[in-house]
């Protein structure tokens, strides 16, 4: 069957059951997808599975129109929709339309600065926790550290203690730290299953929920089984939570401030505005329930692998550990925390976290699907497969799409022609003019790894801050050192670091040596 996009440039399939999804929704595909923008242009045409062609998008005019200026004809998939609602419950990652604006409304303030400047004594509190028992782990010598595990669990007692008011203890080096290890096998499981999970809204249409339920301990397939006990595990906790601090603001404010967040926690403070907003804008119990697990989701796996990679990247650039480790000694050479005002300010360590955001983004890209018939246009016209050139891509109802997040970061029209190399220097100076008049829809950094728009991560003041807090900290204490171990990162929703190639197991090892106080 021809379709209007066979014009556009892109690769040939080498299955129809599958198009070109196995390439890109694979756990090797990073190379694939670098390719991709490099061979054909900045909008390529790819297969989807059964003769389906879907766009990958990273041109800046095109990206304006799918993620600020039509975001309502370029929704979130409906595959996506129904496995966020199965995962998480009715949350952010789950609604659409009014329904997602209304919820956004009511958590926007919790994540404003001024919010994030409170809470920093308890993000503090919770990194010296870390830098404690990692010199427990650390004596004298250089020592081989699992650096992923220790930011997984930092990440998750940060969304805990500031996201719900409740500590995961996570920071307890002889505890097995059961909640974070779900969370972290569930985004490659969920990608091993990307061939299934597209038929997702097809077949829970036809089959009832209860259904589907009683036949998915024996459903045959392994990452399905794998995926029904990371959901067990995850399960378990936010309605404990959500009851308990129902009891705590029954109580009054008294009982509410004494919590380990002293009622500073995202939750709490969400949970006292929905009893004061009108009626037509409270959420309901399970829509409150259903933030707190797409909060922890949502803000564990991201920022524990960027941190993992930033700390990666210093140990490959001992030069730039010395200097960044210098500024931070000067903004308090005494040893204290820097204040909140102070820290993120400070140019080299804000350098050092947006160039490996931008070359390293934890979401290589995110799905769309046209909900209407579009027109989508270019900020640089493509050479068509009839060889005349195309300034705006008509886009039928149903196509998906992907916001090419990683290449947009990478680009080197935009970037210059140093755009593949980790270079903080580029942040100390202008930034390129092209940059600035293609107006990329990223909020932040005109990078697009939190994406922009309407369904902008909601967290990056938050993942920045954490991010700042443990390095301002954990610099301090130790020099980081490569590992002996070989680090492979792999693709996925959220890509994740493995020990070689062929391991599934995310874990980064580095060597850590304490530094003299
Ligand atoms: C480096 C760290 C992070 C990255 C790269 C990141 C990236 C993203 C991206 C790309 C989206 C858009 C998803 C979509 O289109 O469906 C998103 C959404 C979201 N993020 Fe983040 N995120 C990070 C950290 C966090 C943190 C720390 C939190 C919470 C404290 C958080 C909470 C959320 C939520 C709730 C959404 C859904 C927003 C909505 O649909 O309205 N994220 N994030």
């Amino acid at each position: 069957v021809k379709s209007p996009l066979d014009n556009v440039p892109g690769p040939e399939r080498t299955s129809f059951l599958k198009g070109n999804t196995h390439q890109i929704f694979s756990r090797h595909g990073l190379d694939y997808l670098q390719e991709l923008g490099e061979r054909y242009g900045q909008v390529v045409r790819y297969y989807a599975p059964l003769g389906a062609r879907g766009l990958y998008v990273f041109d800046p005019k095109a990206l304006n129109h799918i993620v600020v200026k039509d975001q309502a004809i370029y929704e979130e998939p409906r595959w996506f929709i129904r496995l966020n609602r199965l995962l998480f419950g009715p949350g952010l990652l789950s609604t659409l339309g009014d329904h997602h604006r209304k919820q956004r409304k009511l958590l926007n303030p919790v994540f404003s600065i001024n919010h994030m400047r409170h809470m920093t004594p308890m993000f503090y509190n919770v990194v010296h926790d870390l830098r404690d028992a990692v010199a427990e782990q650390v004596k004298d010598t250089p020592t081989e550290v699992n650096v992923l595990d220790w930011m997984l669990r930092t990440a998750l007692e940060l969304v805990g203690q500031g996201g719900l008011g409740y500590s995961f203890d996570a920071l307890s080096a002889q505890k097995r730290n059961v909640y974070g290890e779900a969370l972290k096998e569930l985004l490659p499981t969920v990608f091993a299953l990307h061939f299934w999970r597209v038929l997702l809204p097809y077949v829970s249409a036809v089959v009832p929920a209860w259904v589907c339920r009683a036949a998915a301990p024996f459903f045959p397939h392994a990452a399905m089984q794998k995926l029904r006990r990371v959901v067990g595990a995850m399960d378990a906790h936010p309605r404990r939570i959500f009851e308990m601090k129902k009891g705590l603001l029954e109580k009054g404010d008294a009982a509410v401030v004494h919590q380990v967040s002293e009622g500073r926690d995202i939750l709490s403070i969400l949970m006292k505005a929905n009893r004061e907003v009108d009626e037509e804008d409270r959420l309901p119990e399970d829509e409150i329930i259903a933030q707190m697990s797409t909060l922890v989701f949502a803000a564990t796996d991201t920022t524990s692998n960027a941190l993992a990679r930033i700390f990666q990247l210093l140990a490959e650039h001992p030069d730039v550990q010395d200097r960044l480790r210098a500024e931070l000694t000067d903004a308090a050479p005494d040893g204290a925390d820097i204040p909140y005002d102070a820290l993120v300010e400070l140019p080299y360590l804000d350098a050092v976290c947006r160039e490996t955001l931008r070359l390293h983004p934890p979401a290589s890209f995110m799905n769309r699907e046209a909900r209407a018939n579009a027109v989508l246009p270019l900020a640089e016209p493509l050479r068509g497969a009839d060889g005349a050139p195309i300034t705006e891509i008509t886009v039928p109802r149903g196509t998906p799409l992907i916001i090419a997040i990683r290449a947009s970061n990478r680009n080197s029209a935009l970037w210059g022609v140093d755009a593949l190399a980790w270079r903080l220097e580029r942040w100390l100076a202008p930034l390129p003019d092209a940059l600035a008049k293609a107006h990329v829809p990223g909020s932040y950094a005109n990078l697009m790894t939190f994406l922009g728009g309407g369904r902008a991560c909601i967290g990056f003041k938050f993942s920045q801050l954490e991010m700042k807090v443990v390095l301002a900290v954990m610099l301090r204490s130790f020099r980081f050192l490569p590992g002996d171990k070989e680090i492979y990162w792999n693709l996925a929703p959220v890509a994740y670091p493995t020990v070689g190639k062929t391991s599934t197991k995310s874990e980064l090892y580095l060597k850590l040596e304490p530094l003299k106080t």
